[in-house]
């Protein structure tokens, strides 16, 4: 193994080019929410695939009175061609007759008994959606490596796919050690409530993953290595294992294991006893380090980058903000939670590298580097910026 601690943005680089896209999967457009395009969306269809009504009414053509030539519903033809002079009566969403100049809806119709006329000014070439005007048969909707969100399922199902190629979300197991750790109730004396586990299956679905169990274990090495070689998923986040005392197996277990070490500490602040790692089995194995916002940062440093590599999408952009007033760090990267409010990110306070409560009520980490005078954020999940 070799190693050594590198500069925080070469580690979310390198750790984005370790990531090798997973070989495509065909899922229906629900089950890919959350997945990254292989294949360009394309429409299957024009869309509208008929020129149909946007609204209750008459379809009417020329000019008035209309005579009314019987009704269509959503989901019916729409019946011969209107003449001048004639009118339908459609439903919203029902397809228009041939000729149809504008729907004139309800609201603007004065009804006789077997006639129509307009309340105002006709509707020409009002309330009717032509076919192909959101889009045309053929037509690229999204390219390869875009995130299918909910919005985009719903597209792809409305221009007529059944299927979709994407990369897979990456399964992603959670092994947590430390033998003071308690998983419920109030921890007894020198116990130390577990408060990685709770926030790993969010983060890890809000990173595109998809969480595969999480296990507590001992401070054991042999506990360790057998946890890591039965891994399940592509990934394996080990935490509060990473640092340089007895009890933390990590880096002997990737050794013993034969794993490449690709990332052995990360020149920032908290978070730099991270590391990351290659098992011979190819599972990529991300070291977060028992401190819970420490673990956080080495989670969006390394682990965010290889769920986009693995989904073959590009790392998440990092946005920008002023930061007057937060403390800088010559020779490291700090990375600090903040408020952002009309572009200026502000100090939260309780932000040792041991606590939470400053980072459960920010937006953003703000990345701070060496001599750099903006700087650029990392949006928390739920954060407002
Ligand atoms: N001699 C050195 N000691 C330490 C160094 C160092 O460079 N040399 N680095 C310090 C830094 S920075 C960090 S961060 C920690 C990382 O330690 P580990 O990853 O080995 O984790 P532990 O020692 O087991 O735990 C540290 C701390 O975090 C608490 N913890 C652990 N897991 C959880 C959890 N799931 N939920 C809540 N809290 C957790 C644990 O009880 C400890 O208090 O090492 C420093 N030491
Ligand atoms: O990563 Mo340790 O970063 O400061 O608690």
């Amino acid at each position: 193994m070799d190693g050594g601690t590198v500069d925080w943005n070469e580690a979310r680089a390198l750790a984005h080019s370790v990531a090798e896209p997973l070989a495509p999967d065909r899922l229906d457009p629900a089950a890919a929410v959350g997945t990254t395009l292989a294949r360009p969306l394309l429409a299957l269809i024009d869309l509208p695939s008929f020129d149909r009504s946007a609204m209750d009414g008459y379809a009417v053509r020329g000019t008035p009175p209309w005579t009314i030539r019987g009704r269509v519903d959503a989901g019916q033809t729409a019946g011969p061609a209107l003449r001048p002079g004639e009118a339908r009566e459609v439903a919203t969403g029902a397809p228009v007759p041939e000729g149809t100049d504008g729907v004139l809806p309800y609201e603007q119709a004065l009804r006789h008994e077997q006639s129509v006329t307009a309340a105002g000014i006709a509707p020409l070439g009002r309330h009717v959606r032509r076919a192909g005007e959101e889009c045309r048969r053929g037509e690229q909707l999204a390219p390869v490596g875009t995130r299918v969100t909910p919005q985009l399922a719903a597209l792809a199902a409305a221009v007529g796919n059944d299927l979709l190629e994407v990369h897979p979300r990456p399964l992603v197991g959670a092994l947590l050690t430390g033998d003071e750790l308690c998983s419920r109730g109030l921890p007894g004396p020198g116990a130390v409530r577990d408060a990685i586990g709770p926030m790993l299956p969010g983060l890890i679905g809000w990173a595109g993953g998809q969480p595969a169990g999480l296990t507590r274990l001992p401070d054991s090495e042999r506990a360790l290595a057998v946890a890591l070689e039965a891994g399940s998923g592509q990934v394996l986040l080990v935490s509060g294992s990473s640092s340089a005392g007895p009890a933390d197996h990590l880096r002997p277990c990737l050794e013993r294991l034969g794993a490449e070490l690709l990332v052995d500490g990360v020149a920032c602040r908290p978070g730099h006893p991270q590391s990351l790692a290659r098992l011979p089995d190819g599972t990529l194995v991300v070291g977060l380090p028992g401190n819970p916002l420490a673990a956080l940062v080495a989670f969006l440093t390394l682990a965010v980058p290889v769920l986009a590599g693995l989904r073959g999408a590009a790392p998440p952009p990092l946005g920008t903000a002023h930061g007057p007033r937060l403390p800088r760090r010559p020779g490291v990267t700090t990375l600090i939670p903040v408020r952002v409010r009309a572009g200026v990110a502000e100090p939260v306070t309780h932000v040792g590298s041991a606590m939470l409560r400053g980072v459960a009520g920010a937006d953003a980490i703000a990345v701070v580097g060496p001599g750099e005078s903006l700087v650029r954020l990392i949006a928390l999940p739920g954060g407002g910026c």
